[in-house]
């Protein structure tokens, strides 16, 4: 067996130290590390306490306190009538909203906006999040049966169906329509940050994998005024996409195709395939289907490409690991990867020339781009 090396040994030795609460004791009474024993305890009592403050977000969103506060500062009694509560539990409510800058006192007694409260304004990405998470915490109740347990047969795997069944050609509109909305309300967002970094230029089609209802295609209709949009998904989700690229007065410019893209052939003649948040949803297997069926899809020197959160993101690794890791579990299908993991993928399915562009916010999405090798 390998040797520890010598920065691991120290590093053992750090945390056995860490561990003793003989130390810890000390560490507290001693001024030059209490900031940091301060510190330390404060990290661990917000993962203790990580899901209360969700619950209090929760709890404003759906009294729709952060709307009611655009109207301008208000003092307690009044916003007890708009919340209906009684002034006790407004005030308990606005205090804890106001530790987490959600909410902020103002002069005269008075509640305005936070920092973190202002941003929860007109953002339906986060609005329908939060509100989503009530699945995602109760598939997580019990962490420890969720990882001993197959996977599967979740309250999220009901609720993403593809990742469930083997016939995803097959399902109905209904069971589409939640995920479909859920992934509508981000994706804004998202289409900025893959748009900052990969402009477009120069592509004439554009066939979007995975496509959801569209708004991806439909920002990048607005930034490429010359571009041809096709889109793939399953064909009650590409049913929907039909219907708002023609409300969006946008049915001239699009192609809509149903189909699996684990089973059938994608459409070809677009000299730019992108999945946008599609193979973080897939194990290898069916994502190397998907990447040779785009390969074999894909105009000669044509562009593939990839974007969605990645592992490995400096700053952004409990949302990957942590967040996405036990999501994707429940889920029953996927994972997020590194860039390295994704271009081995790649490379397996008949790609080079990877490039990974900078975005402006990486823990939204990262962006890599491909070429048929
Ligand atoms: C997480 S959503 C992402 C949607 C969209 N790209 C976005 O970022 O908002 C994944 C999409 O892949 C589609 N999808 C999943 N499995 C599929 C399959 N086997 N064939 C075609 N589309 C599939 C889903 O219907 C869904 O629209």
């Amino acid at each position: 067996m390998e040797q520890p090396r010598l920065l691991d040994r120290l590093r053992d030795h750090y945390d056995r130290i860490l561990a003793s609460p003989r130390f810890r004791q000390l560490a507290t009474r001693f001024p030059l590390t209490r900031p940091v024993v301060r510190r330390r305890v404060r990290a661990l009592f917000d993962l203790c306490a990580g899901f209360v403050y969700s619950q209090v977000l929760l709890a404003c969103v759906r009294l729709r306190l952060f709307e009611i506060l655009t109207e301008g500062p208000q003092d307690t009694a009044t916003l007890a009538g708009r919340l209906a509560l009684s002034p006790d539990a407004t005030l308990r409510l606005l205090n804890a909203a106001a530790s987490l800058k959600l909410v902020a006192r103002r002069r005269g007694g008075r509640w305005g906006l936070g920092a973190l409260g202002a941003a929860m304004v007109d953002n339906p990405a986060v609005t329908a999040m939060v509100e989503h998470h009530a699945m995602v915490y109760g598939d997580l109740a019990d962490p420890v049966a969720l990882l001993r347990r197959d996977r599967g047969g979740n309250g999220l795997s009901g609720y993403w169906p593809y990742a469930e069944t083997d016939r995803p050609s097959a399902l109905r509109p209904d069971q589409v329509a939640a995920y479909t909305t859920l992934m509508a309300a981000s994706q804004p967002i998202i289409a900025a940050e893959i748009l900052g970094a990969y402009p477009l230029r120069g592509h004439k089609r554009l066939l979007d994998v995975g496509g959801g209802d569209g708004s991806f295609l439909r920002a990048a209709a607005a930034a490429a005024p010359g571009l041809q949009l096709m889109l793939f998904d399953l064909p009650a989700v590409a049913e929907r996409a039909r219907a708002r690229f023609a409300e969006a007065g946008l049915a001239h410019r699009a192609q809509c195709f149903g189909g699996d893209f684990g089973a059938d052939a994608l459409p070809e003649g677009a000299d730019l395939i992108s999945l946008v948040r599609v193979v973080h949803d897939h194990d290898d297997d069916r994502v190397l289907l998907l990447l040779r069926a785009a390969r074999r899809a894909l105009a000669p020197g044509g562009t593939l490409l990839l974007a969605e959160p990645m592992s490995g993101t400096p700053g952004a690794e409990p949302i990957a690991e942590a967040y996405f890791g036990f999501y994707l579990l429940a889920m029953g299908t996927g994972r997020a990867r590194t860039p390295t993991e994704l271009e081995a993928l790649l490379r397996a399915a008949g790609f080079g020339a990877l490039k990974l562009l900078p975005t402006s916010t990486p823990l939204l999405a990262r962006v890599m781009v491909a070429k048929p090798a």
